[in-house]
């Protein structure tokens, strides 16, 4: 985008609404310090992706992400946003146009939310009309009340207050996104809401979005990719969290990511990603002979009874079919059915519930999908390739 090669400072860059950020063998060694915060430090995130920043304590996830706006300088390689390495901008004018949102979100306590909101706009000079729609639409996106916008940020809750801290950090609506552990102070429910509420709107923003946690399973749920760093600000492992958990890079990795990493993974399909078990409906009324040919030819111990309109209503075993036509007299009740948005993990639950049985999956519309088994789910695990 930007070809210059003059060691200038430039000017405001006009960003596209999201844009590719790379750490090309990054290293940072704090004043004074035996090792590098940062070692060698390379990835690259492609614009509109989330890249969770991940590992133990002190292993330079903070570094790293204050290295791209430039509130910690680097010592050696380079970061490029849209292709332009940070190093060429001015520190204040690049931090406006990044998106910064941390854990004790830094209101300022005398301003209305809404001028909260509406700090980035203000510097930036937008005319109050243009400022006071951008704060309407941003409160409305991230779930708050044009009445709150009144308020002081002491008279919200702590997760409102993080909602808040992401509309500000969106208000100019930046190219890139900085989150450092920014729902780590919300408690564990408000926590998953939140973390539910953020995934929600990137669906519709598509922001790059750095995002740093030391919760493996907040960067699991929240990442396009996961960069895992270990002690002096190694990289040991750069993926998707589904090839992270398959093929750990090696023992460190392993280790961070946990002994349930086949569990975790299931977390992370669902039903509607794996084929079903299909031709297990028996309908009321078949004649049993027709009934029991079927469960031989599929191997099936036993069918599902629908009624007319497909839906499932019952769980024949082959062995109660004596002559008599299909009827839900005969079948088991449903305990439980699932559908294809059911993760892998909770479909494994309710199998084992169930003895091992294969769960029931209906459609949206309430009609027979097809059945999981305990095989089915299992293979699902097998790493790929
Ligand atoms: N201002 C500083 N001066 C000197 N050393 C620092 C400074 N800030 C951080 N460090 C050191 O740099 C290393 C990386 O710290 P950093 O805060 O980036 O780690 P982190 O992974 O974010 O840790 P945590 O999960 O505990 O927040 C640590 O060894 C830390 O002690």
């Amino acid at each position: 985008m930007n070809s210059e090669t003059t060691a200038q400072i430039e000017g405001p860059h006009a960003y596209p609404s999201a844009a590719p950020l790379e750490f090309q063998n990054v290293g940072m060694r704090y004043p004074g310090a035996a090792r590098p915060a940062i070692d060698d430090l390379s990835f690259a995130v492609p614009a509109g992706e989330i890249c969770v920043l991940v590992g133990p304590s002190g292993s330079g996830k903070t570094t790293a992400m204050r290295l791209v706006n430039r509130m910690i300088d680097l010592t050696s390689g380079d970061i490029l946003l849209d292709g332009v390495s940070v190093s060429r901008r001015k520190p204040a004018e690049l931090r406006r146009e990044i998106g910064y949102v941390i854990q004790q979100i830094g209101l300022f306590p005398h301003q209305t939310v809404a001028q909260n909101v509406a700090t980035v706009p203000k510097l930036l000079g937008w005319d109050k009309e243009r400022t006071q729609r951008r704060v309407r639409e941003l409160l409305e996106l991230v779930g708050l009340t044009t009445e709150m916008g009144e308020r002081y940020p002491a008279q919200l809750s702590g997760g409102q207050r993080q909602r808040v801290g992401v509309a500000r950090a969106l208000a100019a609506d930046p190219p890139l996104m900085l989150m450092d552990e920014p729902f780590g102070a919300i408690d564990p429910i408000n926590r998953e809401r939140l973390q539910d509420e953020f995934l929600r709107l990137q669906s519709e923003i598509r922001k790059t979005v750095v995002f740093v946690t030391h919760d493996i399973d907040e960067a699991i749920k929240m990442g396009d990719r996961i960069a895992i760093l270990r002690e002096g600000g190694r990289l040991a492992q750069y993926a998707t969290p589904d090839e992270l958990l398959a093929s750990p890079a090696d023992e460190f990795v392993a280790k961070f990511v946990g002994a349930d990493r086949g569990l975790k993974r299931l977390t992370l399909s669902h039903l509607g990603d794996i084929e079903l078990i299909d031709g297990m409906a028996a309908h009321v009324g078949d004649p049993a002979a027709e009934a029991r040919e079927r469960a031989e030819r599929l191997g099936a111990h036993e069918l599902v009874v629908v009624d007319g309109g497909e839906q499932p209503i019952g769980r024949l075993p082959v062995a109660r079919l004596n002559g008599q036509p299909v009827s839900v007299d005969d079948a088991d009740p449903l305990s439980a059915t699932a559908s294809r948005q059911t993760s892998l993990r909770d479909a494994l639950s309710l199998v084992v519930a169930d003895g091992n049985r294969p769960l029931v999956v209906v459609e949206d519309d309430g009609r027979l999908a097809g059945l999981v088994s305990l095989e089915l789910i299992s293979d699902a695990l097998r790493p790929p390739g």
